[in-house]
């Protein structure tokens, strides 16, 4: 006889998350996909959730996956889950609610990149949320500025949109390659196309890198290449550089605990948005 299967502890069944939260409004313009910001009707505080329809046991062990690393992984520095569902043949995800969104959004609406202060502090949020996760065995694959949220205090959070988003949206079969190239490590190209080499946690390290480039010049370098020609690229070139190296100080991690760097960011993005 079948083993029952074992359910997800950290998913509730057969309760209507809409009695316990409140939808207000979509988040984004439907680039993650179906995602709004909801509110709880008791705590009054806010989150983003997300639902996704469950049509096979695939799914739900893909998005089983996810929500086992979110509720194993709490931390300051790493997006929190309040509370998942499974209703209505959906699964739905609700997460801590960052008011100033994602670095990468608020880089666009600037229309400049960030400051070295503000770098220094984010790189140093990263370098703690990276070495948590690493610890707990999780090794991220999509580190970039649209991964990195940012709440109305100055907190940084690391999140991972990508994969699940992908997967919700185009139900991607698992043997296709997954994660946007800029950022890849070389031995993740490797193993992306060649299927063997396995890469470790070193590879989040690369993209980290790469992810500074990106904020100090809004976007990664090659980011006007083909995503093909960039694989070659990446595979076969020494690790990119700023373009304006003379222009940063060296001794860059030291006094990181600076938090009004990036607090004067996120006002400014609100402000922006305001006065729009
Ligand atoms: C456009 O303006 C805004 C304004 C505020 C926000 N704030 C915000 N705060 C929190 N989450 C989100 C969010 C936005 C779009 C899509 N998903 C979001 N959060 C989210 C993340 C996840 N999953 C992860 O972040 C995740 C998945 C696997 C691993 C990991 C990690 F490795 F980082 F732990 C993280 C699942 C479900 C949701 C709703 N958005 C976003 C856009």
């Amino acid at each position: 006889h079948l083993k029952k299967r074992q359910w997800n502890k950290n998913i509730k069944k057969d309760i209507d998350p809409l009695q316990l939260w409140d939808i207000v409004s979509e988040l984004g313009d439907g680039a993650f996909g179906r995602v709004y910001k909801a509110q709880n009707k008791e705590t009054q505080v806010f989150a983003a959730l997300k639902q996704v329809a469950i049509n096979n046991e695939e799914d739900l062990e893909d998005f089983s996956v996810e929500i086992n690393i979110l509720a194993d992984c709490v931390h300051p520095n790493v997006v929190g889950l309040h509370e998942a569902f499974y209703f209505d043949g959906k699964l739905w995800m609700f997460l801590e609610f960052c008011g100033g969104g994602a670095l990468d959004s608020i880089m666009v609406d600037l229309e400049k990149p960030l400051t070295e202060d503000q770098i220094r502090y984010v790189c140093h949020e990263m370098c703690v949320a990276l070495d948590f996760l690493h610890r707990h065995h999780v090794i991220h694959r999509d580190i970039k500025a649209g991964n990195v949220l940012v709440t109305m205090e100055g907190d940084v959070k690391l999140a991972d949109f990508g994969v699940s988003a992908k997967n919700s949206q185009t139900h991607q079969k698992r043997d296709t390659f997954i994660g946007t190239p800029y950022w890849m490590a070389p031995e993740v190209i490797l193993c992306e196309t060649l299927k063997d080499t396995p890469y470790d946690f070193k590879a989040d390290i690369w993209s980290l890198g790469i992810t500074m480039i990106e904020f100090a010049q809004i976007e990664p370098p090659n980011k006007d290449m083909h995503p093909m020609r960039v694989l070659i690229k990446i595979h076969k070139s020494e690790p990119p550089a700023l373009d304006q190296p003379s222009k940063w100080c060296h001794p860059f991690i030291r006094d990181y605990r600076d938090k009004t760097a990036i607090l004067d960011l996120i006002c400014e993005a609100k402000a922006d948005v305001i006065e729009t």
